[in-house]
């Protein structure tokens, strides 16, 4: 997990490290990138094991909210990937902390509201193991 920095909306929570899509690029394309520019590891795309999604407005939960501020109703999706195998050891690239936590203990820690549907979406899939099944990819 990385601790948003300072100055940044929702700073000082936990959140899992990813980043927004550019345009023309596959969502594991931009989960690789953001792997590397926020933690320095490397993961190969084809080792990404769906996880789960969750979904709100850009916003909700910070301060002032989404609909009343300057952000609007704009839509949220967080796609979120499992990978078994890296390259490097996750170090913040961006100032901030990060920091591993086990999955059943991250409830207990103060994130972003969309994280927690992600963090109980992580759960239901690590009890079930699901990455037997996409054996091949990883
Ligand atoms: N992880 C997470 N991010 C959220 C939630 N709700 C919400 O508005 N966000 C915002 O969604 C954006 C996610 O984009 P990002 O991961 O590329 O964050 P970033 O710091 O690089 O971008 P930024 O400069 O816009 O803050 C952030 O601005 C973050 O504050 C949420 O529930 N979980």
């Amino acid at each position: 997990m990385q601790q948003r920095p300072e100055g940044t909306m929702h700073a000082g929570l936990w959140e899992f490290p990813g980043g927004k899509v550019d345009p023309g690029e596959s969502a594991e394309d931009a989960a690789v990138r953001e792997m590397e520019e926020e933690l320095a590891v490397g993961l190969d795309p084809a080792s990404l094991v769906p996880v789960g999604f969750a979904s709100g407005l850009l916003g909700e939960g910070s301060t002032g909210g989404a609909a009343g501020g300057a952000l609007g109703r704009r839509a949220l999706v967080l796609l979120l990937y499992a990978a078994r195998g890296w390259e490097g050891a996750p170090v913040s690239q961006e100032g901030g902390q990060a920091q591993w936590y086990a999955a059943q203990s991250l409830g207990e820690l103060a994130m972003p509201p969309l994280d927690y549907p992600l963090a109980d979406a992580l759960k239901i899939w690590l009890k079930h193991d699901f990455s037997e099944k996409y054996a091949d990819r990883c």
